[in-house]
């Protein structure tokens, strides 16, 4: 864990974001059924507990036959069946897909193919065995996920192909969002000298799909005290504070952190929009993301230290990078990252004009962020943030 002094230093934004990513250790794991694991992420690794097919199994309805035919039509076997029993060569017996096949099958014939007339079957030599052999699918103690995946809806229909009923996923972080700022309403319509709370609405869902609990809310005036109230309250792993990390002096964050004797991890990023952003550390191991106010600001500082760090919380495995060329007219990066909302189009993206730090327009028309690294020219491979 690298810390630098409050203010000295600018870290750059792929470090900044490996940071985020790297300082936490994962929370703790618990036990949950696996109906209502989705979206959470795996604390083990899942091996099956069964081989799929547990039998071998018909594929088609029609009937299970032994040798070759005509055969003598000798019963019936349904799905759910335990004992099949057996069919004699010359015999066939009517079957449903997902029964479990007679012993001596040598195939399952289709109904389509067949043709039945006084209990005997006939039916041109079968070219298929339409079964499913025992255990082609899932063999017992196969690895069906490793630790750090998400539970989508997929994974969870093949775990419960494997046999689980409970799986073991990491505690969901506990988040509190302190939004700082006198002029800053949360509802209706803001007076003289006020704004909305554009950064609550976005942070709390950007919070939530990251795999954290539902957070709460906290508006905190700009005064000293008050922030430090919100942020030594107990309860929460980690507190985000929108506004209040600039310099102005109504900008307090600086100031309590220190009296709390947090480190800082990160103070500043050399990125354009969401220079002022930063991550730290409370005495006691939570954790402060710390949020410019300028809407688009904060967004970009969610996902370069929030984000990361809900990850690292969680032990999710490493999101794979996504690259596309940034193609149209955009200001060039300069000599630090920028961060540019895009549309993403075939196999391009394509940026949404007038995005600037208090802006969100450009950003919500927007299917992620492009990071534009200094010397990134128009039709350059990027990296795309996408939401
Ligand atoms: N002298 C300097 N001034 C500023 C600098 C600087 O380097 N030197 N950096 C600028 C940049 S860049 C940004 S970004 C902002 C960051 O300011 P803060 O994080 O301290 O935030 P505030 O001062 O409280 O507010 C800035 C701006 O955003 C509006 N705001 C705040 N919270 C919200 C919210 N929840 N929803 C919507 N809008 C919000 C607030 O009203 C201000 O307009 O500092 C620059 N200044
Ligand atoms: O970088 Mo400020 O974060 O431009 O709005």
């Amino acid at each position: 864990m690298t810390l630098v002094e409050p203010h000295t230093s600018t870290t750059n934004w792929y470090e900044a974001r490996a940071r985020a990513r790297g300082c936490a250790n994962p929370r703790p794991a618990e036990t949950v059924p696996l109906g209502s694991a989705i979206g959470r992420v795996l604390a083990d690794a899942v091996h099956s507990r069964t081989m799929v097919p547990g039998f071998d199994t018909a594929a088609m309805d029609g009937y299970a036959v032994a040798g070759s035919g005509p055969w003598r039509i000798a019963g019936r076997v349904l799905a759910g069946t335990a004992d099949p029993g057996r069919v004699e060569a010359g015999a066939a017996v009517e079957i449903a897909t997902g029964a479990p096949v007679p012993d001596g099958t040598s195939a399952v014939i289709p109904y389509e193919e067949t043709a039945v007339a006084g209990g005997v079957l006939e039916a041109p030599a079968p070219q298929r065995r339409h079964i499913r052999r025992a255990g082609e699918d899932l063999r017992r103690g196969d690895v069906l996920a490793d630790a750090g995946r998400e539970l989508t809806p997929t994974l969870s229909g093949l775990l419960a192909q494997g046999g689980a009923d409970t799986v073991a996923v990491r505690r969901r972080p506990v988040v509190r969002i302190v939004v700082t700022g006198d002029e800053v309403v949360q509802a209706g319509l803001p007076q003289a000298g006020q704004v909305r709370d554009a950064l609550g609405p976005m942070v709390v869902a950007l919070i939530e799909a990251a795999g954290a609990a539902p957070p709460s809310l906290v508006p905190v005036p700009d005064e000293f005290s008050r922030l430090r109230e919100a942020l030594v309250r107990e309860g929460p792993d980690v507190l985000v504070v929108t506004g209040s990390s600039s310099v102005g002096r109504a900008d307090h964050l600086h100031a309590v952190l220190a009296e709390l004797g947090a480190a800082l991890l990160v103070d500043g990023v050399a990125c354009r929009p969401g220079h002022p952003q930063l991550l730290a550390s409370l005495p006691g191991g939570r954790w402060v993301v710390g949020l410019p106010g300028n809407p688009f600001a904060g967004l970009v500082g969610a996902l370069t230290l929030l984000v990361p760090l809900l990850d690292g919380l969680l032990g999710r495995a490493a999101r794979p990078v996504f690259r596309l060329p940034v193609v149209g007219a955009v200001r060039a990066p300069g000599a630090i990252t920028r961060l540019q909302p895009v549309r993403l189009g075939d196999g391009v993206a394509v940026p949404v004009a007038d995005a600037g730090p208090a802006r969100l327009r450009a950003a919500a028309d927007a299917d992620g962020v492009a990071v534009l690294e200094p010397g990134w020219e128009p039709g350059a491979l990027a990296e795309i943030l996408r939401f």
